[in-house]
């Protein structure tokens, strides 16, 4: 059965900053369980297939049925009062919720991990397994690191979420389960149904860029049929420069990084027969007939997000029949030698300051294979693959991240604190309150480990840190000394180097240059994505962490924070719509972002009598509300910018 294993790990080449606090990865134990257990387990299973095409998320029930069999206590019921069963009346309602409040602490104590954090499933994008597929088996350890049990679980996780509508999951999925054993027609008709699909769409050929990188690295895709991706750009003058990538967003330089590597060398994993069979499954023509030039431009309607602006295609032809050509001969090769070079420092740079984890995970471990396949780095990132990977009733996916584990934490305290039942969960809050310190250096999404901090983590957990240490030491730990007030000092530092001039945060960084670097966006699927923009969550948490801290340590940098506070007020009243919301970028969507919006304004000591922003962010909220009473919105509203 599989096991889901918290804060530890002794593989070979396993770097740690801090003793794997927050790491959490699934094994594989034979032994592991009881018949009744299994048989637990393969109906979850069983169920989520059955009803697939109406509940399509998993529930985590691998790791909670293990929590439940963990911690005894688990189980057990709080029973309501019969008040709760009935119709409440106004007396007993103020019991009723503590009740209710009390069981939903005591649910939630039970999925805590020793050293305070929730594990938990973030998948969810569909296009990352595929690369991690292809990327263990062009470098030769796909069977070491999935062995037979993830295979399966991997299988069953792509067949789970078949749907048929859109190139890049689908022919990339096809490929991957072809990679990971599965012949042209198994599945129950769902290869075939896969392949015809994406025959029936015009072949491989109509895959989008990112597709094409991946299939080149297989060698199913030539990679004259990629749009030039030149490492040269990293030899331009950084302090001059409007388009050197090392002011794009974070996310897409890492992946702009590996990819110009692996482009600059043409590298392509080991024809094998595996690899012929499928330049024969994919494409419409023969391989040899393909017209790579032109599939350059080829991208299927389904997954255009965003369509190239002339001007961008324009560059393209250019760089691929002047530029790209020039750059391979002498003596501008040797450009390209420095350019290469260049980028695989800093390709190891991000390795060992993630400790492997990297935020664009996958890539840099190919590149470090192509440099050297006996290399220490390749070993350590293989290590590192399982960080990656959960597995739930739906089978084994990929994350986009090694976790959410602060994200979580610091919500969760913040959750907890607002129940106001603190005496009684006091453990779950000392726990947490210890990740949350062993966490820091300023606060990452995931683990310190991964070593990006993120504006508003940083925030919320220096919110958490705060309302802790207003707790009394018999609550949250007399043995937990609250953070030092240097160590709060230093979050502090972090959140006031990250305001813009506009007064709004980005989410890693500062923006380091412009809109308009859009048009040269390559990534069909994906908008907004070449800088660093200002976001209302990420302003909104810095407002609300500065001005908790400034009300509890008053003499630390007390007039910079003012300033901060107020222009970021200033930044998000700017960016309010018309209708009274704001667009959310990181949950869904209108809703989540007028939260922010708020709360921001809010904190800002703005209130609905003296804020017309405020005021009309609740008519907002006010119009939305549904039939039930509830508030719910479609992920629609995130691509369309209209709620749904
Ligand atoms: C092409 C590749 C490698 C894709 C990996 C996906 C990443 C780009 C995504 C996955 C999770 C993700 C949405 C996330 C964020 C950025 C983009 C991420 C990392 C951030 C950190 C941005 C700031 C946000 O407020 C918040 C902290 C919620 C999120 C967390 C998840």
């Amino acid at each position: 059965m599989w096991k889901l294993k918290v804060s530890q790990g002794n593989e070979h080449g396993l770097k740690s900053s801090n003793n794997n606090i927050g790491r959490q990865y699934w094994e594989f134990d034979p032994d592991l369980g009881t018949p009744q257990d299994r048989a637990r387990v393969e109906l979850a299973r069983n169920h989520f297939t059955d009803n697939r095409f109406r509940t399509k998320q998993s529930s985590d029930l691998l790791m909670r049925f293990q929590f439940a069999r963990e911690n005894s206590s688990a189980g057990d019921e709080i029973k309501l009062p019969a008040a709760a069963a009935a119709k409440v009346n106004a007396s007993g309602i103020e019991e009723t919720v503590k009740v209710t409040l009390r069981k939903a602490l005591r649910f939630y104590s039970t999925l805590q991990t020793e050293d305070g954090f929730w594990p938990a499933d973030y998948g969810g994008p569909l296009f990352l397994l595929p690369g991690m597929v292809i990327g263990l088996f062009v470098t030769g350890a796909l069977d070491i690191i999935l062995p037979s049990q993830h295979r399966q679980e991997i299988r069953s996780y792509l067949y789970n979420h078949q749907l048929d509508n859109l190139i890049p999951p689908t022919a990339l999925s096809y490929v991957t389960l072809r990679l990971l054993g599965e012949a042209k027609d198994d599945g129950d008709g769902a290869m075939e149904n896969a392949r015809n699909w994406i025959l029936n769409h015009g072949g491989v050929t109509f895959i989008p860029s990112w597709g094409k990188m991946w299939l080149s690295v297989l060698g199913i895709y030539e990679w004259d049929g990629n749009n030039p991706l030149l490492p040269e750009l990293w030899l331009l003058p950084y302090c001059l420069n409007p388009i050197h990538p090392g002011r794009m967003w974070c996310h897409s330089r890492m992946v702009y990084l590996p990819m110009s590597f692996l482009y600059a060398n043409k590298f392509v994993g080991p024809i094998t027969s595996l690899v012929l069979s499928l330049r024969r499954e994919l494409y419409l023509l023969p391989y040899h007939l393909v017209d790579w030039n032109e599939t350059r431009y080829l991208c299927a309607k389904e997954d255009l997000y965003y369509p190239h602006p002339i001007i961008q295609d324009l560059l393209w032809e250019c760089l691929e029949k002047v530029v790209e050509p020039a750059l391979q001969k002498w003596p501008f090769s040797k450009i390209r030698k420095k350019a290469v070079d260049v980028v695989m420092q800093h390709i190891h740079y991000e390795d060992e300051s993630t400790n492997y984890l990297c935020i664009g995970p996958v890539l840099n471990m190919v590149c470090c294979w192509v440099e050297d396949p006996n290399s220490e780095a390749y070993k350590c990132h293989l290590s590192r693959v399982k960080d990656y990977l959960w597995v739930a009733e739906d089978g084994m996916k990929m994350q986009g991240y090694n976790g959410s584990q602060l994200w979580d934490v610091a919500f969760s305290v913040q959750a907890i604190l607002a129940t106001d039942l603190v005496d009684e969960y006091g453990s779950m809050l000392k726990k947490a309150h210890c990740f949350i310190r062993n966490t820091q250096g300023g606060w990452p999404f995931s683990t310190p480990d991964n070593g990006w901090i993120v504006s508003d983590c940083t925030a919320e957990g220096l919110k958490a840190a705060l309302l802790l240490s207003t707790m009394p030491c018999d609550v949250v730990g007399e043995e937990i000394i609250a953070l030092a007030p240097d160590r709060l000092h230093e979050a502090v530092n972090v959140i006031l180097s990250l305001q813009n001039n506009n007064g709004g945060f980005a989410s890693y960084e500062l923006t380091r240059s412009y809109a308009w670097l859009e048009m040269f966006n390559p990534a069909e699927l994906f908008g907004d994505i070449m800088i660093d923009y200002q976001y209302v969550e990420c302003t909104s948490a810095a407002i609300q962490g500065l001005k908790l801290f400034r009300k509890l340590h008053p003499s630390y940098r007390s007039k910079e924070i003012e300033a901060c506070i107020s222009k970021g007020i200033n930044f998000i009243q700017s960016i309010q719509r018309p209708d009274g919301s704001w667009y959310g970028s990181w949950g869904v969507c209108f809703v989540y972002g007028t939260w922010f919006g708020i709360k921001g304004l809010v904190a800002g000591g703005r209130t609905y009598h003296d804020c017309d922003s405020i005021r009309k962010a609740c008519d907002f909220l006010l119009s939305k509300q549904l039939q039930s009473g509830g508030w719910g919105e479609s992920y629609l509203s995130s691509q369309n910018k209209v709620l749904f």
